[in-house]
């Protein structure tokens, strides 16, 4: 980890263009780190590099991450160019009527409960049951930061000062906003980008840090529908897989910080106390999610700026919003916050770092249940940093990783092939239904499995 970020900072420091071009392939149905196939081989940042499989079925995406920067003569689109942006995120319920099929799309993505291949066709059963079981849960919570979601709003706001900003920086694009589990839906932008006759298109994931269950997902739609949509031959495409390394994003960030700190009456005792979203521990260590590498870094360059502006605070990192039984990654920031509190930490200064918006688990879980926590806790001064939302420097670094990502668009060239074999074959279909309607039955008619599940997972 320091051997990479020592050579990102020697990159940056000679100025050297850093871009890791990634070829997507549209292959059916892969669930880990090479879920889309990357070919030939998948470049992290700061890990080895991993070699995923090669494919001929390929329809390719140039994909990268979004690192330095770099000056791209954009000074005047081709008249036959049309310029889209499409920036993906996650979407939440408008009203509390809207929390239970929110979370049935949520639940019902395979990127989300990753179920083995042979009892994929339980994830729609399932996906009512545990939203069915949570929406209570969850309604409560929505209904105490004002009844939905302020993630429309927000990133409807981020896409128009996107614009401005490209447009300020002489590129004319259209941005449009396609959400994951709710409006406006994927589809929708699609529907928009073809009815604006958009030839080149850059996908810009309003996550800093790639994972599987986040930008994975929303990607994995879009390959589909790229797959089947006969118009998107004709457009260049470049996906910026994520950004959390560029310089302006890691200053915004530090700006935000070390505002906040200067409101403490004594900021250089404060603990900058990082809240990341978790994943199954499970993506990181089995599907090979880039996601803890990439958080851990991500931090290790917010912390290299601070220190650079003299700010030399302790901090840590920890995990939040866990679902379910199974293990996530940890430590947990309920557990770490009650810990930070036992060994005498007066001071808490809380970043959400794997979101750029105001949301849920901004709003309800860590100005609510973790604060309430840390000063239960014995944490007497408690400061939380807000997200970027439409920061100007932020969203002016946003357009520029728009901008560099433009050359590197390529027309997708795919043969259309949607079936793998395994799809196929009538006796994987059979056994899948037996083992599937076993484990149907396990779960859903064994009382006490049904139990259990109720009181684990929801
Ligand atoms: C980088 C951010 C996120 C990751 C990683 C992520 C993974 C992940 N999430 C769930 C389950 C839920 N997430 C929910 C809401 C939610 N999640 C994110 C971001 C990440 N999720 C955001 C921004 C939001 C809030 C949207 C909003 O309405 O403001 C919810 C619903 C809320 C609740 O009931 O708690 C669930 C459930 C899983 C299982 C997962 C990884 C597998
Ligand atoms: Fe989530």
């Amino acid at each position: 980890m320091e051997a990479a970020n020592l050579a990102l900072q020697q990159l940056n420091i000679s100025g050297v263009h850093q871009q890791r071009i990634r070829k997507y392939s549209l292959l059916h149905g892969r669930r880990d780190a090479s879920f889309c196939n990357m070919t030939p081989t998948l470049y992290y940042p700061d890990k080895k590099s991993r070699r995923v499989n090669k494919s001929s079925d390929m329809a390719s995406i140039s994909c990268h991450a979004s690192t330095n920067k770099e000056i791209v003569n954009i000074s005047s689109n081709p008249v036959h160019e049309k310029v889209g942006v499409l920036l993906l995120n996650l979407g939440g319920p408008e009203t509390l009527d809207d929390v239970q099929p929110f979370l049935f799309n949520l639940f019902a993505d395979p990127d989300i409960i990753r179920l083995p291949r042979l009892f994929r066709f339980l994830q729609k059963p399932l996906a009512k049951l545990i939203s069915t079981f949570r929406a209570p849960k969850s309604k409560e919570a929505y209904a105490s930061i004002g009844g939905g979601s302020p993630l429309r709003k927000i990133t409807d706001e981020q896409a128009q000062a996107l614009k401005t900003a490209l447009e300020d920086k002489g590129l004319h694009a259209n941005v449009f906003v396609a959400m994951r589990y709710w409006h406006p839906f994927t589809e929708e932008a699609i529907h928009q980008i073809k009815r604006d006759d958009i030839t080149k298109l850059v996908i810009l994931p309003l996550y800093p840090q790639f994972s599987i269950s986040t930008s994975g997902s929303s990607i994995r739609v879009l390959q589909s529908i790229f797959r089947e949509d006969g118009y998107f031959t004709r457009v260049a495409i470049s996906v910026i897989e994520s950004w959390y390394q560029r310089e302006g994003y890691i200053r915004s960030m530090a700006d935000l910080i070390e505002k906040e700190l200067s409101k403490f009456s004594k900021p250089e005792e404060v603990m900058i106390f990082f809240s990341a979203h978790g994943v199954p521990l499970s993506y990181v260590e089995d599907a090979g999610d880039p996601y803890r590498d990439q958080m851990e870094d991500c931090i290790s360059l917010i912390m290299d700026e601070l220190k650079s502006r003299r700010v030399m605070n302790n901090h840590t990192l920890a995990y939040q919003s866990r679902v379910g039984p199974v293990q996530w990654l940890k430590p947990y920031t309920d557990e770490v916050i009650v810990e930070l509190g036992q060994k005498g930490v007066q001071s808490l200064l809380t970043v959400p770092i794997s979101f750029v918006s105001e949301h849920i688990e901004t709003l309800e879980e860590i100005d609510m249940e973790y604060k309430h926590l840390a000063l239960e806790s014995g944490i007497t001064n408690w400061g939380r940093v807000p997200a970027l939302g439409c920061t100007s420097s932020f969203i002016s670094d946003l357009a520029d990783a728009v901008i560099e990502a433009i050359p590197s668009a390529t027309a997708i060239s795919a043969e259309r092939s949607h079936l793998n074999h395994a799809d196929k074959d009538p006796l994987n279909y059979i056994l899948s239904l037996f083992l599937g309607s076993f484990l149907g039955f396990f779960l859903l008619l064994s009382p006490r499995a049904f139990t259990l599940f109720k009181n684990n997972l929801l």
